[in-house]
């Protein structure tokens, strides 16, 4: 556990760049839309000022000052006395700090990719130098040192170096200290569960504390801040003849005590990711300095009074908090808004708002309690169908009998249901996505970092080839989108019989994000990192569902039925691997591929409509359309089957693969008249039989 070798300080001290040069706007400001905060770009520009480089400004003598009033804290704290507010310091000299955040400073926190916290009375409730001088039994001398420091006669990074000098300790003594005070026993209420919601947002989280390494590295792997992002002085060793550490000589102090450790960390942190937003936590002067030090330094300061109130600090900070509650409480919440209201979309946005509203009763929900779903209003409806689900939490139309959620808000106005969307589920019927996405496009309403995740099973062909629905929104509205696919008959899952699906996603965080809120006890997910293979496998089972229905309304029994199966999974497959060869084995025995052949293929709406047209059509009858028996036995509810087997089949023609795929051929030339339906069960042959001159009947769409 313990680095070998001598002291190491892991910052290098950065050239401070002038306030010009670094005059891109924060891009927190861009990402709300809005100029820097008046008060944070006043203090920067403050700072950036010859006056200050000279070490004029009130801010570096207050600085200076706070060096003191810091080594009193460290000095009180360490001999446990835990005063509320440190010696020396006194809200009598401050105005009130900001204990409500302004909007500006509450967007900042909300829209973070950073986060750095102070270590010690900050994510701990001690200081760790005093701790371990407690631990060696030289609270006496530490503490008579401090007071010298506090008394001017010594300067505090002497003092610090002499504790440590003092302390004497070998490489055991640092395990058994971390043995005897382990993190968890230290930590600030509520300052893990914090993290955790912040790293669930996929905001990283850092640790800058002018103490050590070897002591931050424990708590940063207890909170799981991964050692890359803890910025601390190295301890230096006395090493025996092999390198080996065997006592602590010392550590270089001289940068940790520099007032402007914490901001130079920062620098360093913005040089290496491409954070727009940095936000740090903290109890001290160093914490503010953080934002205060440069103006590549943090965006906004969080003071944190839980264990040490500081006034002298608080009352510059952007805000000043004695609770972690209060961040957590204000903590981003994703916005869920659902494109579609057909019977899947229905128990979807059910099944959301089920999870959004558990997920609401936690103080650090990653989700608004409200989703709002976009309900295309069909002319024929009898009632004004946003309305009656509003009032009555039912949409009587495409999923009747089932309770949608208080929660569930409908809307009809496509743009405004979308428009201040976190996360955004398409599920409308596949030859109405372009539309939709197109529209959404036009009117610039989607947030740049939304993410999106489509449950439509279907395709669009262009010439250049067949676009699956995923890419079409990440091509037209710029934003990443994950797919769900299963075998899910939406009534069955409405009424919460055990189901599954997979999510599967480009973006693994993605991925994770939709399965909290998918998942229910009754709905397992699983993710899956094959978004072509899942899509097309749920595309183009409603091509051999379509067949199964035909099969049904043959008379077929089950090995016939079998057959069908087993050589429309094997077109699926090779159909997959032709258009997209990285597709996975694996993913044909997911929900997404086998299993959703077989329930759609016994109880989807492709396979009903499918059987009835080729009962009819096979006793003779000649009119008889998928249009017409999609209108008469689907109460508006769309079929894909059809449209996806012309759409499927444009593409085998454009490239001459129609033998190839001998079952999808033969589906589609039944559909359009080409060969009797009864050729289905001689697809090898009908594939190839010359077709009759019939017109070819239009798809329903
Ligand atoms: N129903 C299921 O069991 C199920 C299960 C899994 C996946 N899916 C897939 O989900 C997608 C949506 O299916 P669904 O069951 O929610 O819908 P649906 O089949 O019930 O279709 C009806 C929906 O389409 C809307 N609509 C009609 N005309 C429209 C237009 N011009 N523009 C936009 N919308 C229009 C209607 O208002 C209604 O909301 C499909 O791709 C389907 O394959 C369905
Ligand atoms: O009813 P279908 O045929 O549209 O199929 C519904 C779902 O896709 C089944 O998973």
């Amino acid at each position: 556990m313990l680095l070998k070798g001598g002291s190491v300080n892991p910052l290098p001290c950065a050239p401070q760049r002038p306030r010009a040069a670094a005059a891109q706007p924060r891009a927190a400001c861009r990402a709300v839309g809005r100029p820097q905060a008046p008060l944070l770009g006043a203090r920067k520009q403050l700072l950036s000022s010859p006056c200050f480089a000279k070490e004029q400004s009130p801010l570096l003598r207050s600085g200076q000052q706070h060096a003191r009033g810091d080594a009193l804290v460290a000095h009180a704290a360490e001999v446990g006395q835990r005063p509320t507010i440190p010696a020396g310091d006194s809200w009598a000299n401050h105005p009130p700090p900001p204990t409500t955040p302004s909007e500006q400073v509450l967007d900042l926190w909300q829209q973070a990719d950073a986060v750095c916290f102070d270590v010690d009375r900050t994510v701990t409730t001690d200081a760790s130098v005093g701790l371990l001088a407690k631990f060696m039994g030289i609270e006496h001398e530490a503490q008579t040192l401090m007071e010298q420091a506090n008394r001017g006669e010594i300067n505090l990074t002497k003092a610090f170096e002499e504790r440590l000098a003092n302390l004497n300790f070998s490489p055991a003594d640092i395990d058994r200290f971390l043995e005897q005070h382990p993190p968890a026993t230290r930590l600030v209420p509520g300052v893990q569960e914090l993290i955790a919601a912040l790293k669930a947002r996929g905001v990283e989280v850092f640790l800058i504390s002018g103490g050590f390494r070897e002591m931050a590295l424990p708590i940063a792997s207890h909170l799981q801040i991964p050692a890359k992002n803890v910025f601390c002085n190295t301890m230096s060793w006395q090493l025996d003849d092999n390198g080996e550490p065997i006592r602590l000589q010392g550590l270089d102090m001289t940068r940790a005590a520099e007032s402007h450790f914490k901001s130079r960390a920062i620098e360093r942190i913005r040089r290496k990711y491409p954070y727009n937003n940095i936000i740090m936590v903290g109890d001290g002067f160093s914490d503010l300095e953080a934002m205060q030090g440069s103006p590549d330094g943090a965006d906004a300061f969080i003071c944190f009074g839980g264990v040490m109130e500081r006034p002298a600090v608080a009352s510059q900070a952007d805000w000043f908090i004695r609770s972690y509650d209060e961040l957590m409480k204000s903590l981003k919440r994703y916005k869920v808004t659902m494109v579609g209201s057909g019977a899947w979309a229905c128990t979807a946005v059910r099944m959301v708002g089920q999870s959004t509203a558990e997920a609401s009763q936690q103080p650090g929900s990653m989700f608004d309690k409200n989703v709002t779903m976009w309900v295309h209003e069909d002319k024929n409806s009898e009632r004004n169908l946003i309305q009656y689900i509003n009032e009555n939490h039912e949409n009587y139309i495409y999923l009747p009998g089932i309770d949608l959620g208080e929660n569930v808000i409908a809307d009809n106005d496509l743009i405004r249901a979308c428009k201040d969307a976190d996360l955004l589920i398409f599920c409308a019927p596949h030859q109405f996505m372009h539309g939709i996405c197109k529209q959404l496009a036009a009117a610039r309403v989607i947030k740049r970092d939304a993410k999106a995740i489509s449950l439509t099973k279907g395709m669009r062909v262009r010439a250049e080839g067949p676009q699956m629905i995923s890419q079409m929104i990440t091509r037209v509205l710029g934003i990443d989108c994950s797919v769900l696919m299963g075998a899910n008959i939406a009534g069955d899952i409405a009424r919460e019989e055990l189901s599954e699906a997979v999510i599967a996603y480009a973006n693994r965080e993605s991925g994770l994000l939709w399965q909290q809120l998918f998942q229910r006890p009754y709905f397992a997910i699983n993710l899956l990192a094959d978004v072509p293979g899942a899509e097309m496998c749920g595309t183009l089972k409603n091509i051999v569902a379509v067949g199964a229905g035909m099969g049904d309304g043959l008379g077929c029994g089950s090995n016939s039925k079998a057959s069908i199966l087993r050589q429309g999974l094997s077109e699926m497959r090779k159909f997959c691997k032709f258009i997209s060869p990285t597709v996975r084995d694996d993913t044909f025995f997911e929900s997404c591929g086998v299993a959703d052949l077989i329930a759609s293929s016994y109880g989807g709406r492709n396979r009903k409509v499918a059987e009835e047209w080729a009962r009819r059509r096979n006793e003779g009858d000649e009119v008889v359309t998928f249009e017409t028996l999609e209108r008469d036995m689907l109460s508006g509810q769309k079929l894909q089957g059809v449209l996806t087997s012309d759409e499927v089949q444009e593409i085998l023609h454009a490239r001459g693969w129609e033998l190839e795929f001998p079952l999808f051929t033969t589906i589609n030339r039944i559909i359009h008249g080409e060969v009797p339906v009864n050729m289905l069960l001689r697809y090898r042959e009908a594939c190839k039989m010359p077709g009759s001159k019939k017109k070819r009947q239009a798809s329903p769409a």
